[in-house]
């Protein structure tokens, strides 16, 4: 319980609490009338499918007892306008649940960030720290992990949870930073004292406008949330690399650079092996090598963008790098679920945008002696131009290719498996994503990897608004057992 005076006084100029409203009792906030509760302040929201305002009298009707809206919206309780009502919930959801760890870095960029978050959180622990990480996989920290329901969720569920994390006794906390979530100040207000940057490709052009639109909203992590002088840790190896070092240099950020083309860890050499890779690398103007034991060089470069973030927050060289020797692969990604008994390896990938499949099918390719086969899909509802790039380069870069089903939601699935056939015209299409796994299982050959990408960790296919039970790993796990004498071993 608060007050709207202890949630209103830190409010932003461009917010006006009604006269006389100072010493209203709130209970909660909520931004989907459905959350709302007696004594609650509801926030209306204008958003991409429908307007919060519409949502007014039922947020009323479940108990609110005052709303939060856009200046000049009339409701039959006091009204806090707001010019900006997004970053004011945010600003009082940080009131409300004002704890948090004392230590929060946060990763923007299209692909990496879940894996570099769990590095970072990995490479803390090993640190000595009570460490978390928050983002698609939920909340991950040494007692377990609990589900978020989004990459960023939103500003009250955040500072909610990083309420309750700070309450636990976490220190340290490694966050995912969306592009949407940016954009819709879901992280406003939350004390970031490091950012990263992964890189930067294709994604979510259903909801951003256009390119500059999604990376102006990766941007404000730099540009907004992170304070001046404070560390930003950039792997400068995607084309838009070097121009997140200029945003950062112009609010004089500490800067580190890594990757191939980084200034302060620099990737010298990777020579792949079936379940690990040594790396040669630069630090501190010496050179250094370490084995890790992660498959991939899209892993070696999350793992090194997690450790320039390591450093920067303080934690020594050496400890970090004997951690990345010791680091374990996240759910999902390039994670291994069996061979079959000739050893052909079937692979787990989180792979959904363009590069992210170019990068997959990249990695598979120095360990693959017979053919690189691919099972994937795309989501409905979701940048629908991506479908066609996907599509041709699985038909560059894999041997076979099969087009199934990945969380069609409202879209007719036919339609988008089509699209990406117009990217990959010789590739089999077998909707039914449980038979595209067996097929390719049943057919695998010795020498053969697997991928079976889009879902990674996920445990649903959602269609037409229903969540059917999915999981990827145990579809995989049951057609390799339908082959005789498969095995849970990795072969060499
Ligand atoms: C495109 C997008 O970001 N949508 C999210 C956004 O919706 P929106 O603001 O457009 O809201 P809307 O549906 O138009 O409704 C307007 C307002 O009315 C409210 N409402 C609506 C219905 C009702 O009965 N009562 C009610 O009060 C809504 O809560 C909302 O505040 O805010 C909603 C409330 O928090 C989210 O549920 C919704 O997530 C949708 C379902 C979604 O699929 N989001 C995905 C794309 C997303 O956010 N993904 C990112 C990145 C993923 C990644 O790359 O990893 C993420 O951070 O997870
Ligand atoms: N550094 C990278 N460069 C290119 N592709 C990558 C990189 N890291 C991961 N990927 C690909 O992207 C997939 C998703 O990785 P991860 O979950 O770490 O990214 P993410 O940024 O969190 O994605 P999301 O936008 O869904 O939250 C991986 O399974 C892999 O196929
Ligand atoms: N978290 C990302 C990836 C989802 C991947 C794929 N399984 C899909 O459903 O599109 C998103 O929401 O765009
Ligand atoms: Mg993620």
């Amino acid at each position: 319980m608060s007050t709207l005076r202890r949630l209103a006084d830190i409010l932003p100029a461009g917010v006006s609490v009604p006269e006389g409203m100072l010493e209203l009792a709130v209970a909660g906030l909520a931004l989907d009338s459905r959350a709302v509760k007696p004594g609650f302040v509801f926030a209306a929201l204008p958003g991409v499918t429908t307007h919060g305002n519409a949502f007014i009298k039922a947020a009323i009707d479940a108990g609110a007892v005052a709303i939060l809206a856009e200046r000049g919206t009339a409701a039959p309780v006091p009204v806090i306008e707001a010019d900006d009502p997004r970053l004011a919930l945010a600003q009082m959801a940080a009131r409300f649940s004002p704890a948090q760890p004392g230590y929060i870095a946060a990763i923007t960029g299209t692909n990496g960030k879940s894996s570099t978050v769990e590095f970072l959180r990995q490479i803390w622990q090993s640190a000595g720290h009570e460490a978390a990480a928050l983002g698609t996989l939920g909340v991950t920290r040494s007692s377990g992990r609990t589900d978020v329901g989004y990459t960023t969720p939103d500003a009250i569920a955040l500072h909610a949870a990083l309420d309750a994390l700070s309450h636990e006794g976490v220190t340290h906390l490694a966050m995912e930073a969306s592009s949407h979530g940016l954009k819709q100040r879901r992280m406003d207000g939350a004390k970031i004292a490091l950012a990263g940057f992964s890189n930067l490709t294709q994604d979510h052009l259903d909801y951003h406008p256009d390119f500059e639109d999604y990376f102006a909203s990766k941007m404000r992590l730099f540009d907004e949330l992170l304070p001046e002088g404070a560390p930003a840790v950039i792997t400068v190896d995607s084309e838009w690399g070097e121009a997140v070092v200029r945003r950062a240099e112009a609010r004089r950020q500490q800067i580190f650079t890594v990757g191939w083309n980084g200034r302060y860890i620099q990737l010298k050499e990777i020579t792949p092996h079936a379940a690990f890779q040594h790396v040669r690398f630069v630090h501190a103007g010496k050179e250094h090598a370490l084995t890790l034991p992660l498959m991939g060089e899209f892993q070696a470069s999350n793992a090194f963008q997690a450790a320039g973030m390591a450093i920067a927050s303080g934690v020594d060289a050496g400890t970090v790098f004997a951690a990345l020797e010791k680091l374990k692969g996240v759910a999902g990604r390039l994670e291994f679920v069996g061979a079959t008994a000739e050893g052909a390896p079937v692979l787990i990938d989180y792979a959904h945008t363009p590069d992210g499949l170019d990068k997959l099918l990249r990695a598979a390719r120095p360990h693959t002696a017979g053919k690189v086969i691919v099972v994937f899909g795309a989501g409905g509802d979701r940048d629908p131009t991506k479908r066609e790039k996907m599509g041709a380069i699985a038909a560059k870069l894999a041997d076979r290719v099969i087009v199934t089903d990945d969380n069609p939601r409202s879209e007719d699935p036919a339609l988008i498996r089509a699209a990406i056939l117009k990217g990959a015209p010789d590739a089999e299409e077998i909707g039914d994503r449980e038979r595209a796994i067996f097929t390719a299982i049943g057919d695998l050959k010795a020498g053969d990897t697997l991928l079976i990408a889009g879902k990674g960790h996920e445990t649903g296919q959602t269609i037409k608004g229903v969540v059917h039970p999915f999981d990827d790993g145990e579809v995989a796990r049951r057609a390799l057992a339908a082959r005789t004498g498969s095995t849970g071993e990795r072969g060499q």
